[in-house]
């Protein structure tokens, strides 16, 4: 079968969409590291410090993630590490970052990913995006509850949160390595709504069978 990765903002619900099309599918899902990052909390109080500490957390997680989702090929991923970059660069253009980091970053992930050329896949088979606008982006922070996500332990999140979503508008458009698809979180309340739900999982389905990533008369796996 396929590896496929979900992209979007935070909280758009990459890990519950994530969760809900591997059991479907009848995969393994690998999930971004969060809980159990050190460094997520200290970069949310002093991000000019710690950006770029966080920044290298990431990419050695997500790097092993991706190493273990792309050797055999049936998995689904909650974040990609094409987004990792985007969030750099942006924190870099708002000062949390020297053109040194950057430039040392940029090297160290452009090696990262020439390792990745000898796997037996190099991207993902299916980039699944999730579209959400800022009051959606914030309802969904606020429902998770991440204390150091919230508007009112940082007033200028909002202006960090409305900027990662323009940074996420081209660098979607720009995204090439795959196929990819749209999902719209604003509209598909995928949690809640069972028809939702099964609007989405169509989508996906539909997708990869276009592809010839799924055989016709496949059907859904009830794990
Ligand atoms: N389509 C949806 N409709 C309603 N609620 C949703 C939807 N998707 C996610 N949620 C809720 O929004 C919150 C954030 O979702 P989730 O953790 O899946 O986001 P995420 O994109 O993985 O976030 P992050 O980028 O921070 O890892 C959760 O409380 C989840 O239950
Ligand atoms: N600075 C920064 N760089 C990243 O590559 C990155 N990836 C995720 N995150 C933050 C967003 C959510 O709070 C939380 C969960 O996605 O982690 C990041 N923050």
């Amino acid at each position: 079968m396929t590896v496929i990765v979900l992209s979007g903002p935070i909280g758009a619900g990459k890990s519950s969409l994530t969760s809900i099309l591997s059991k479907y599918l009848g995969t393994q899902p690998f999930y971004e590291s969060v809980d159990n990052n050190p460094v997520l909390p200290l970069f949310y109080k002093d991000p000019k410090k710690y950006a770029f500490l966080l920044q290298i957390f990431f990419l050695n997680t997500r790097f092993h993630s991706i190493k273990a989702a792309l050797t055999d090929d049936n998995n689904v991923l909650d974040r990609s590490i094409y987004e990792d970059s985007l969030f750099f660069h942006m924190n870099a253009d708002i000062g949390r970052a020297t053109k040194e980091e950057v430039a040392t970053y940029d090297e160290l992930l452009d090696s990262m990913m020439k390792e990745l050329e000898h796997m037996p896949k190099k991207h993902p088979d299916l980039l699944v995006h999730i579209d959400v606008s800022y009051e959606t982006m914030i309802k969904r922070i606020q429902k998770r509850g991440r204390e150091f996500e919230q508007l009112d332990y940082d007033p200028t999140l909002e202006d960090y949160y409305k900027r990662l979503l323009s940074y996420y508008e081209p660098w979607y458009e720009n995204y090439d390595y795959s196929p990819k698809i749209k999902i719209d979180g604003d509209k598909l309340d995928f949690m809640a709504s069972e028809k939702d739900r099964q609007e989405v999982l169509d989508t996906i389905i539909a997708k990869l069978k276009e592809m010839d990533k799924l055989p016709e008369d496949w059907t859904p796996s009830h794990n």
